[in-house]
């Protein structure tokens, strides 16, 4: 049977995972592909770290230039993450006529069109199934299932990082940074854990999700993006109380002509299929005009499951390679949209308020709220210390402008600070 070889880049979370899959999955997908795929080279930082772990006959080097001048090699993963020296890697790969996958959100979102163009003049494929959701099957069933249907929304949980911090701060009462500590060591963690707990990663894939869904790139720089590093042990019970649970939630809608795409702690209602997704699972909501609302789920990060899209994608570009079709694109969606008016975009919020407890507060913050139009469906006042009260209040439908409005009236009274305003559902 014809052989195609491997090159691995990166020998971490995931790569271990990818080494393990190719090596103790080769008789199914052999069957499937009709190649026998096994992995030649390995690429690694630290090579006295790894080269106990690698299977007899697989080379473990520091030198990409290894893969890159092997003509035996015909596919590469890229697992090592960040977007400096992957991008040059991968250019470099592709020019070298190598088919590459890679799991890397950071890179895709901010390098895939030009990554993608590059891949084409070389009639290479590049393939990141894994960059979005980790093991969920998302990007390939947008681009397959929902290729006729018009998308009107996808919206959902897609860091398992801080999804598995919210969800032992609510069940278990764990404190922030107990809960990241434990997703570091189960590998759900970036290297740097920055871009999780402040929403980033989460905006990178949103950023994939819109392209896939809508054909148009949306710049991380216009987006809202917000983390959970700032959410307090008591907002989540008090969500709680009030029958929502907080989850990190990336949103994109159609809105006028536009596409509104934003990352941040939302409240989502207890009987929401949302609500009901904890540790590192994530979910996918498409709303499609012809289909109506679909969910995907499954696990958000973690070595193999997102080693199981990786290998999707190797067998993909080997059906590829076997039929002749290799260079044709990932997504291959594209279109133009207009501009969102921020006036447009309406949702309840949760407030959160530290303020004097002294008599007219409460009026006071009334009249604000008068002023700007908004009104209020919930309200709960406890005691905060000895001079202050905790005012926790949900609003009804008021947009980002009139939120502005209400943050800069607030700033101008010292008696009054809001600790937090999240969105809900
Ligand atoms: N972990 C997860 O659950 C998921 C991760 N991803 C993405 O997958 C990618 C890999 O993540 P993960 O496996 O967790 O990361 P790890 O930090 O566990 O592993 C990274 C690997 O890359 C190697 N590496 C880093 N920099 C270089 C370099 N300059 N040259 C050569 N090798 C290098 C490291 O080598 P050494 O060990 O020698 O330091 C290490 O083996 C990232 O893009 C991540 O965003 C996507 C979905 C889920
Ligand atoms: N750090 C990421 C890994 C998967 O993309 C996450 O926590 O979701
Ligand atoms: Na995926």
């Amino acid at each position: 049977m014809d052989e195609i070889k491997i090159g691995l880049v990166g020998l971490g979370t995931v790569g271990s995972s990818v080494l393990k899959m190719v090596t103790e999955n080769s008789d199914k997908v052999q069957n499937i592909t009709g190649r026998n795929l096994s992995i030649k080279t390995v690429v690694v930082k630290n090579v006295a770290k790894h080269q106990n772990e690698v299977p007899a006959g697989v080379t473990v080097t520091d030198d990409i230039d290894k893969i890159i001048n092997d003509p035996e090699i015909k596919i590469v993963v890229e697992v090592m993450g960040g977007v400096h020296p992957a991008k040059e890697v991968i250019t470099a790969l592709l020019n070298a006529k190598k088919h590459v996958v890679t799991a890397n959100k950071d890179l895709i979102a901010s390098a895939g069109e030009d990554l993608a163009t590059i891949a084409k003049q070389n009639h290479c494929d590049l393939m990141y199934e894994a960059s979005v959701a980790g093991g969920i099957p998302i990007l390939r069933t947008i681009v397959t299932s929902f290729a006729a249907d018009y998308i009107t929304e996808v919206k959902g949980i897609v860091n398992g990082t801080t999804n598995f911090i919210l969800t032992q701060m609510q069940r278990n009462h764990w404190s922030y940074d107990q809960a990241l500590m434990k997703a570091q060591e189960l590998g759900f963690a970036e290297s740097d854990p920055t871009n999780d707990v402040e929403g980033i990663d989460a905006a990178y894939k949103m950023v994939i999700l819109s392209q896939f869904s809508y054909g148009t790139h949306i710049k991380l720089s216009n987006m809202s993006v917000e983390g959970i590093s700032t959410i307090q042990q008591e907002d989540v019970q008090q969500a709680d109380a009030f029958g929502y649970t907080i989850k990190l939630l990336g949103i994109s809608r159609r809105i006028d002509d536009g596409v509104f795409t934003e990352v941040g702690p939302v409240l989502v209602p207890q009987d929401h299929p949302l609500a009901t997704i904890n540790n590192e699972n994530n979910a996918v909501m498409v709303t499609g005009e012809a289909v109506g609302e679909t969910l995907f789920y499954g696990p958000g990060a973690g070595g193999l499951p997102t080693a199981n899209s990786v290998l999707s994608d190797i067998v993909s570009v080997t059906k590829n390679i076997v039929l002749g079709t290799t260079g044709n694109g990932f997504n291959n969606y594209q279109s133009k949209v207009g501009k969102v008016d921020p006036n447009n975009v309406i949702y309840p919020y949760y407030l959160s308020l530290k303020m004097l407890d002294a008599p007219g507060q409460m009026l006071q913050f009334t009249q604000i709220m008068t002023q700007i139009g908004a009104s209020f469906s919930q309200i709960v006042q406890t005691k905060n210390d000895d001079q202050t009260a905790r005012v926790v209040i949900i609003t009804h439908e008021m947009s980002k402008k009139q939120l502005n409005d209400l943050k800069s009236h607030l700033s101008k009274i010292n008696t009054m600070s809001l600790l937090a305003a999240y969105k809900v559902l």
